[in-house]
């Protein structure tokens, strides 16, 4: 993959300038640590990050923190985020303008990744009234398999769960939250069958500005086929049209970049997203706080005071129907150099100017660029 340091901040800058000369990089490591429970496969997989020979650690003495303190960024609610405040009002933010509304395709909505993880999500942003108003937002299922509106609404609601702390009128919420669920069956490849789909969105938008996500939770070698016929004749005509992508992102850098080339045939950089859902998670989320926000941590969070880190990925379980996808694709690349790395850039990362995307991710690549894998 090629990585440049697009910019690091003044603050970074200062505070490498600050520490002891580096010898060159630390040294990143990967490891299959025992196995778990499962003898199926199950166990896990380790990140072993040890800091450059001769950097002393905190039980050394004679260490002096040259660490320039640095202004924490801004954590709005507790809980930094790659998506801006003003992205995550721009959903949200929706159901106070009548004017508009935002429609929801998730594409390959039969599959596993939609029942287990998207539409429970979806249930949570629209708990959190993170969504707009009822009226205001649809959520179509689109795959090849055939469906009713009611069957899509009966698959989705096994998997909605109440996990919000107040959990006051959830069996309400979600009743309401369903009958925004619509389906559509077309087939990826089928400019037709987009059209059809851009009807039936237009009959719920109505004559409000309409913003359309397409959530594209289908195996990677349909994304071009999706994204062609989706912004051919399912794209938004006078709101925003944005695609989710689900990793694999390709499977190696080459790859990576054609798929990138290819999105960039229907779609300009700003519209896509590419998740990980990782970065998500409440322990990951932390991280940021934890290294940024507390006054205790900040200053010690450098070579000088840690020698070794180490990211255990561990499952329970075994490799529960993965076996065709780890053997074609490799659990490595699976988990790896997307969900672990992500973590590792977090954790090794100078402070961002901003908790916007495009800062946290100009830090990572700097993380990034001095390890030595
Ligand atoms: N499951 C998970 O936990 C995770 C999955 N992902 C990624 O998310 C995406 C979706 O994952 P998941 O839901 O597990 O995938 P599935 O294999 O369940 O596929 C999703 C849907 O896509 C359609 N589909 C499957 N195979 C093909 C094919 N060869 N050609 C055309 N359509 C096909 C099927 O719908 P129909 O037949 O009805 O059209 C299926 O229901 C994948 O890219 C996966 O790598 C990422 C992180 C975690
Ligand atoms: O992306 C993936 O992540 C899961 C682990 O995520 P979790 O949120 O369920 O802990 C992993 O099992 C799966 O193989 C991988 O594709």
């Amino acid at each position: 993959m090629a990585l440049s340091c697009m910019r690091c901040p003044a603050g970074a800058a200062a505070r490498r300038a600050a520490a002891p000369p580096l010898s060159p990089t630390a040294a990143v490591s990967f490891a299959r640590c025992g196995f778990g429970r499962s003898a199926a496969g199950g166990g896990c997989w380790r990140i072993q990050a040890v800091a450059p020979q001769g950097v002393k650690a905190p039980m050394d003495a004679n260490v002096k923190n040259a660490v320039t303190p640095t202004t924490p960024p801004k954590v709005e609610n507790g809980s930094p985020s790659e998506i801006t405040l003003d992205e995550f009002e721009d959903l949200s933010g929706l159901s106070k303008n009548d004017d508009s509304t935002v429609s929801i395709t998730v594409v390959g909505a039969s599959g596993d990744l939609a029942k287990k993880k998207i539409f429970p999500a979806l249930f949570a942003l629209y708990y959190e009234d993170c969504l707009p108003k009822a009226c205001h937002f649809t959520i179509f299922g689109y795959a090849r398999s055939k469906m009713t509106d009611a069957e899509l609404r009966n698959m989705v609601s096994k998997t909605l769960t109440c996990r919000i702390d107040k959990r006051e009128n959830c069996s309400e919420k979600m009743d309401e939250f369903l009958k925004r669920c619509f389906y559509h069956s077309g087939q990826y490849d089928s400019e037709e069958h987009f059209i059809d789909l851009d009807k039936k969105l237009k009959q719920h938008e109505g004559s409000r500005v309409s913003n359309r996500l397409f959530y594209l939770s289908i195996p990677p070698n349909i994304f071009l086929d999706v994204v062609k016929c989706a912004s051919k004749s399912a794209s938004s005509v006078n709101g925003w049209t944005r695609v989710i992508v689900e990793k694999p992102f390709g499977r190696d850098s080459e790859s990576s970049a054609a798929l990138t080339r290819g999105l960039k045939q229907y779609l300009v950089e700003d519209q896509i997203f590419r998740i990980d859902h990782y970065l998500g998670k409440e322990l990951v989320e932390n991280l940021s706080v934890l290294r940024f926000s507390n006054l205790v941590f900040e200053p010690l969070w450098s070579r000088q005071y840690i020698r070794n880190v180490q990211l255990i990925f561990s499952e329970d379980f075994g490799t529960e129907g993965r076996g065709g996808y780890f053997d074609s694709y490799g659990i490595i690349r699976d988990i790896m150099q997307n969900h672990l790395l992500q973590i590792l850039a977090l954790f090794a990362m100078e402070t961002p100017i901003s908790l916007e995307a495009e800062d946290i991710r100009n830090e990572k690549v700097c993380a990034m660029l001095q390890q030595q894998l």
